[in-house]
This record gives C-alpha cells, sequence and structure tokens, in this order.
C-alpha cells in the first residue's frame, strides 16, 4: 500500500478557480476524509488524483511515483461511485470480476479473488443472484467487492453511502471502518456528512471554497478547529456562536463582555485582538450546565433520554443550543441559566480565526 502526495494541486474550469493550491501528506494505510459542504470542490479533487480530471496545476505522487500525466488505470487507484455503476445483467460474481476480466486475468486467479473479497464483504451466498436482486447496501458491496479485487494501491470513495437510508448508512460506516483495517490500505473517501467524516477517518481535510481550512484527526478538530468554519462544521449539533467585545486581553486571558452582560475570561492568546474587538464566542452545546451566566429562552426540548437537547435563544435573539443532561428539570417555554465552561469556550476573530488556547486553562469568569 502506498503514500499520496498531492502537491500545490490547482484547478480552474474556465475563468473559475475551484481549487486553490490544495498540498497534502497522505501516509501509508491511512483513511482520510475530505469534508465540505457542497461545491467546495472535494469531488473535483478525488477525480483529480483518479485521473478522471486532469489539475490545471500541481503533481499527484502516489508511492512517491509522480503519476499526474498517468491515465487513471495505471495509477495504482480504483474508485467507489457513489451511484454503484453494476451491470445489471451480469452477476455478481461478475461483476466483481469485470476489471479482472480486463487485465484478462486466469480464471483461477479470477476465483481466488472474487472469493476472497466476496468473504470480506459478506457476499458469498450472493454471487450467483443479479444486482436487481440485491439491496442498496449490498448492491454497495459489490461495488465496493469489483474494487478490492484490483488490489489498488489507494482506495477512492465517493460519497458511496449516500443513496442509504440513515440506518444502512450507518453499518455501513462500521463496515467500510472494519474493511480498512482488514484491507490495510490507503484510503480516500468524499462526503458531506460530518459524522462519516468523524467515525472513520484517521484524519479530516476540511475543504471551504477550494482550499483546505483544516487537516487534522476528528479530535484535533472537535477540540482545536482553527477557523469558525471548521468549528461550525465538525460536531452535532453545531458549535452555538455568540457576540462578544473584548473588554481587557492580558498574559492571563481575554475578558469578553456578551450578551445580558454576562462576562466571560477565557484562557485564550491575547495576540490578535485588543480591547473593543468585536469577537464570538463559540460554544458547544456540550460544553453548558444549568447556572448563572447566559439566559436561554427554550423554545424547543429534544428529549433523547440520557440528554436533553434545548434549542432556542438568548435574550439579544441569537439562536442558542444547549445539550444538557436527560433528568434536568427543564421546559420548553420556562427560561434557564447556562453556565458556559471556560475552558473549552472558543474566541473567534472577525476574521474567522480562532485565538489560540493557552496550554493549560488559567482562569474561571
Ligand atoms: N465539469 C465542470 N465544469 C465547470 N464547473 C465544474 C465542473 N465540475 C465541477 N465544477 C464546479 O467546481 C466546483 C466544485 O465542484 P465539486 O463537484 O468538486 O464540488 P463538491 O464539493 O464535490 O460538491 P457536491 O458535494 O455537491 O458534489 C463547483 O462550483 C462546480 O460547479
Amino acid at each position: 500500500m502506498a503514500t499520496l502526495d498531492l502537491e500545490n494541486i490547482c484547478k480552474s474550469f474556465g475563468p473559475a478557480k475551484v481549487l486553490h493550491d490544495i498540498d497534502l501528506a497522505i501516509r501509508d494505510k491511512e483513511f482520510v476524509v475530505f469534508v465540505g459542504p457542497s461545491g467546495c470542490g472535494k469531488s473535483t479533487l478525488l477525480r483529480i488524483i483518479a485521473g478522471l480530471e486532469e489539475a490545471t496545476d500541481g503533481r499527484i505522487v502516489i508511492e512517491g511515483r509522480d503519476v499526474s500525466r498517468e491515465d487513471p488505470v495505471d495509477r495504482g487507484i480504483s474508485m467507489v461511485f457513489q451511484s454503484y455503476a453494476l451491470y445489471p445483467h451480469l452477476t455478481v460474481f461478475e461483476n466483481i470480476a469485470f476489471p479482472l476480466r480486463v487485465q484478462k486475468m486466469t480464471q483461477q486467479d479470477v476465483n481466488q479473488r472474487v472469493n476472497r473479497a466476496a468473504e470480506i464483504l459478506q457476499l458469498t451466498d450472493k454471487l450467483t443472484l443479479k444486482p436487481g436482486q440485491l439491496s442498496g447496501g449490498q448492491r454497495q458491496r459489490v461495488a465496493i467487492g469489483r474494487s478490492i479485487v484490483r488490489e489498488p494501491k489507494v482506495f477512492l470513495f465517493d460519497e458511496p453511502l449516500s443513496n442509504l437510508d440513515a440506518a444502512l448508512r450507518g453499518d455501513m460506516r462500521v463496515e467500510l471502518s472494519q474493511l480498512h483495517r482488514e484491507l490495510n490500505a490507503t484510503m480516500v473517501y468524499v462526503t458531506h456528512d460530518q459524522v462519516e467524516a468523524m467515525t472513520m477517518a484517521d484524519r479530516i481535510v476540511v475543504l471551504n471554497g477550494g482550499r483546505v481550512e483544516q487537516f487534522g484527526s476528528p479530535m484535533e478538530l472537535y477540540h482545536h478547529p482553527a477557523t469558525k468554519f471548521v468549528a461550525g462544521f465538525i460536531g452535532q449539533p453545531n458549535m452555538n456562536f455568540v457576540p462578544g467585545t473584548v473588554v481587557e486581553a492580558n498574559g492571563d486571558g481575554v475578558a469578553i463582555d456578551t450578551v445580558d452582560g454576562a462576562r466571560l475570561v477565557l484562557p485564550v492568546d491575547r495576540a490578535g485582538v485588543s480591547t473593543g474587538d468585536a469577537v464570538e464566542i463559540g460554544i458547544r452545546p456540550e460544553d453548558v450546565r444549568l447556572g448563572d451566566g447566559l439566559g436561554l429562552n427554550i423554545r424547543v426540548l429534544e428529549r433523547l433520554g440520557g440528554v436533553s437537547i434545548a434549542h432556542g435563544a438568548l435574550s439579544d435573539g441569537t439562536r442558542f443550543c444547549a445539550s444538557l443532561d436527560g433528568n434536568a428539570r427543564i421546559e420548553e417555554g420556562v427560561p434557564v441559566g447556562l453556565t458556559v465552561d471556560p475552558a473549552c469556550a472558543h474566541v473567534f476573530k472577525a476574521d474567522g480565526t480562532v485565538l489560540r488556547r493557552q496550554a493549560a486553562p488559567a482562569l474561571v469568569a
């Protein structure tokens, strides 16, 4: 298996530049997920790796070899599409075997590889069926089987689960993670679903407007988002953003006045802000508890059992969501006070970048 380096990849369609200097070093055996909103360029980037689209500039290097000018079949990659792209008139066996037939592999080798792939994907008893006789999840597994038999250096997946219902998507996420472990392969996976990214990735690339916002492990992105965009994209329910004004910035941290006259003193690096600056405080729904601080008017309460999700607004109208204990005595229409955990709050400057967290949380409000 293989390393995959993207070096300064740029892509324009006519006058429209859709990818800007993408530089990524993907490690051997890594499961990397490209995530971002519709139109951010993730599929285009994957297609450039596959050789289905040509970069306007930059290099694709697989296992140290520049493949930028090579045809897709010569790159040692294999791609699984959202649409499955199965042949309806062929059996499951022949669908999986298809790329091997093209390579004119011997029947014995074909049997061996197809049976092995079917075993891994639990399709052994389905090999004689046609795609029309399979469920959506089984069809997707056939498409993955066709990818496995080629024994590629790098697997590419383009939103492979988006045609499946929610329950099946959950099952397939687990299966794909297991498959990654079993094959010990380098995999690049495109999705717009942050839950897929968080649950499957070793590292996540967050793309925004054709640029890399951040590249890091799921928990790095969750705890240390570099920008407001990443902070808002990763984590569910979404992070809250509350407006504030810097009233003091010193070596101990930054004091911010916010809604309802509440003052938060946060252990973040003061570099880059001055007294009077407008900022936004990023607060995850799970980083508050009932107590003094912000006042939340609860409009909708979702009781999930272990936790209750309270959706509503602060007194200035800022939307806010709190994830509270399932047994908390809270009700729709009844205001509650929320205490923010200062060690977990983030501060974003007007340009959307974060103030770095101090190494050790030093202050409380
Ligand atoms: N063949 C093309 N010609 C012109 N513009 C294109 C072409 N393919 C993609 N684009 C544009 O490039 C940008 C990135 O598209 P891309 O499909 O890579 O986004 P994406 O992040 O995969 O979105 P989605 O999640 O909706 O598939 C979009 O603005 C899109 O309109």
